[in-house]
């Protein structure tokens, strides 16, 4: 098991949980009310700083109901936190476009997290032509 050091910014969300059984993603909350138009951009603050494993990286993505409850995009589809940012301002965000006028209250649990191992060290090497056979492009697996 892996123990993992997380500072809030308010004590009025929930602290990080996970939950066994379910999903081993970890829901985020909104660290403010936030209220936006229709339109409008915020990076909603998600109340937590959080020293990841060294080796890991983490993708926050929006949870299945985010859109239907509060009709905002994340607009980077999948955010990634470097394990360079891990300094005690370092507070995660949700970058987040609303579709309609919306108000989320605090505390609303808006996103999810998971950990990742960093993928092996690359180097590319650039060549005239690659030896395997064409896939033949989008959608020719069928329809
Ligand atoms: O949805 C996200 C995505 C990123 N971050 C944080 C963690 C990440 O490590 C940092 C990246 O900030 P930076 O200013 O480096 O962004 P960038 O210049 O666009 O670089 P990158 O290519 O690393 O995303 O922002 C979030 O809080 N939420």
């Amino acid at each position: 098991m892996e123990e993992i050091k997380v500072k809030y910014f308010t004590d009025d969300i929930d602290e990080l949980c996970y939950v066994e059984g379910k999903s081993d993603w970890i829901d985020l909350h909104a660290a403010e009310t936030v209220t936006m138009k229709a339109g409008e951009f915020r990076l909603i603050p998600l109340g937590v700083a959080i020293a990841l494993p060294e080796g890991y990286e983490a993708h926050i993505v929006p949870r299945s109901s985010t859109f239907k409850n509060y009709g905002i995009l994340q607009t980077n589809s999948m955010g990634v936190v470097d394990y360079t940012y891990r300094g005690d301002g370092d507070q995660w965000r949700m970058p987040a476009y609303a579709t309609r006028d919306v108000t989320i209250e605090k505390n609303a649990r808006i996103c999810q997290f998971r950990i990742m191992k960093n993928q092996p060290r690359l180097t590319f090497t650039k060549v005239e032509h690659l030896d395997g056979p064409d896939r033949g492009g989008f959608g020719s697996t069928g329809k």
